[in-house]
């Protein structure tokens, strides 16, 4: 677009440089000067760690065609055309989207925040409105999708990366003729103005919790960042069983002429409810109340509060004119999501293998009682833990998480990068202990540790591969080896049957 048009959009301010404006076209922006391509704008963002003015002619020299500031550049030269604007997020928002055409105008976006199963419930969503039909693409925290359906990842890894990347995806999504698009919403992005310039039709609440508070500051200030989706969707869907956010949501869903529905997993007074939840080793079954009737779920996952991330998913859809009987037809076909609680397809007389992404304790050992819930055996689990400049605090606590929740531990390798390997398990063995438990066993080679705990399960038992979820490599060493682990469970079942025969 002509920088002329970029300047009135933003209301900015043209500075007096030695280069002149009228004329010079501008083909995107980024706030990342190494990321600049000729004809860009960059936008000098001051960020917690960098003055993004001091990157100017970094910029300027990748081809910069105008510069987006908040103040003058310091100490350089500028000599393309430079705007002077209150606040470079917003600013980068807007030209952003102005840039990409506004694609969200031509689209139906459903947005899902919170703080636990943002991913799920935009992959259910998504699932939903293709198999209504509608050319649905999707960003969340395992990638973009255009209504090709394959997957594919940004350049830097975000749940919802910054503005330039926003925009540029769902304008891609235009381009294929998308109708609608499930957007995960993290509340970084809502706070750091990553999705403002999104339009959103449908707003997703799945729950608010204590997290991030080292970013958000306070929860009060996590909670007024999430909801800013909920103000700027025309409609909103609201959890009900998420006391004390629910009642303090509702008026801000109805702000500007907005409205709401809501949804209750857990037999609360809401338009859509769950009742008579069944949990079985294989999926969910439920009886669904909504407000275009009643009709039995079924959902192949497990896990229980997956009801309530397919209730938020068909409420959202629903919101968008799909109608119930499709609806729960659809449920019953959903793949899952890939690495999270992901089940190994299996054969009779074969034990539940389970890929998943847990690498913290807490988290392994919620994944631990979920599954806990339906084995009927006995709970095995492999688990490792990363080395380099990861976290190794963690490794003592994921010892004993494993070998508390779990029936047998197998310790294992998980990037462990330059980091001495025994080192790792050493200290995972050593929470084991602390703990009072000798139920592990440390196999340094991770297609060994799972093949072994594959083999020596029973029928009734449950192996879960904790960890790796759906990462596409094994750093060991300076090695980094192309890893499907979802593929490594499989073979090990194969194994298993020859070993049968
Ligand atoms: C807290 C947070 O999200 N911070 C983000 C923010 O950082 P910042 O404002 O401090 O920026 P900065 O690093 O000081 O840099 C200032 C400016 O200089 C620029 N710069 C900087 C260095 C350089 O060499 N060249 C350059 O141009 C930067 O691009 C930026 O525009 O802007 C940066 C530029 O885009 C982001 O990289 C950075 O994400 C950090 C790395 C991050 O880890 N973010 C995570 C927490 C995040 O956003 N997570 C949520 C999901 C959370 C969840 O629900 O689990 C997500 O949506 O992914
Ligand atoms: N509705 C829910 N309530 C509580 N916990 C949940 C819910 N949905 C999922 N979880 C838990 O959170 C984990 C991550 O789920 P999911 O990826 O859908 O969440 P997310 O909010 O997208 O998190 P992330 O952005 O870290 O991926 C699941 O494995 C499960 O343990």
């Amino acid at each position: 677009m002509e920088l002329l048009d970029l300047v009135a959009a933003l209301d900015a301010e043209l500075v007096d440089t030695p280069s002149h404006p009228s004329g010079v076209v501008v083909t995107g922006v980024s706030h990342q000067a190494n990321w600049i391509r000729p004809g860009q704008a960059f936008v000098a963002i001051r960020g917690a760690h960098f003055d993004g003015h001091g990157f100017i002619s970094d910029a300027i020299e990748r081809g910069a065609v105008a510069v987006i500031g908040e103040g003058l550049p310091t100490s350089t030269v500028c000599n393309v055309p430079y705007l002077v604007v209150a606040n470079a997020r917003e600013a980068l928002a807007d030209a952003a989207t102005e840039v990409a055409g506004r694609p969200s105008d031509r689209l139906t976006v459903l947005g899902v925040t919170g703080t636990d199963g943002k991913t799920t419930t935009s992959a259910i969503a998504l699932h939903l409105l293709r198999r209504a039909g509608h050319r649905t693409g999707l960003l969340a925290t395992i990638g973009y999708e255009l209504p090709d359906g394959v997957l594919r990842q940004p350049p830097a890894h975000f749940t919802t990366p910054e503005a330039p990347q926003v925009q540029q995806i769902l304008r891609d999504m235009v381009t294929h003729e998308a109708t609608h698009a499930v957007v995960e919403s993290s509340s970084h992005a809502l706070a750091m103005d990553r999705v403002r310039g999104v339009s959103y039709d449908v707003g997703v609440w799945t729950n608010l919790t204590g997290e991030h508070l080292d970013f958000h500051g306070t929860m009060e200030q996590y909670f007024a960042d999430k909801a800013k989706l909920v103000q700027r969707s025309r409609h909103s869907v609201l959890n009900a069983d998420d006391e004390p956010w629910f009642e303090r949501l509702i008026p801000l869903a109805k702000e500007d002429g907005g409205t709401f529905t809501s949804y209750s997993a857990e037999g609360r007074e809401a338009d859509w409810r769950a009742a008579d939840v069944r949990e079985s080793s294989e999926a969910l079954t439920f009886t669904v109340h909504s407000p275009e009737g009643v009709a039995e779920a079924t959902l192949p996952m497990i896990g229980r509060f997956n009801v309530a991330n397919a209730l938020a998913a068909m409420a959202g859809v629903s919101g968008a004119g799909v109608g119930l009987k499709d609806l729960v037809e659809a449920l019953a076909t959903f793949p899952g999501v890939a690495g999270r609680m992901e089940m190994v397809e299996r054969g009779a007389g074969e034990p539940r293998v389970i890929v998943d992404f847990a690498h913290t304790a807490p988290s392994l050992q919620k994944a631990l009682e979920t599954v806990r819930v339906t084995t009927d055996g006995e709970l095995w689990v492999v688990i490792g833990s990363a080395g380099g400049q990861r976290d190794p605090s963690k490794r003592a606590p994921l010892g004993r998480v494993a070998t508390t929740y779990g029936d047998h531990a197998v310790f294992t390798e998980e990037d462990h990068r330059t980091t001495p390997l025994q080192d790792i398990l050493a200290e995972m063995e050593r929470g084991a202990r602390e703990a009072g438990n000798d139920n592990f066993v440390s196999i340094g080679d991770r297609t060994e540790a799972i093949r072994y705990a594959v083999h020596e399960a029973s029928p009734d038992d449950t192996v879960v591969l904790a960890g790796k979820g759906p990462e596409q490599t094994l750093e060991r060493g300076t090695e980094l080896i192309p890893w499907v682990e979802i593929e490594e469970a499989r073979r090990a079942l194969a194994a298993r049957r020859r070993a049968d025969v």
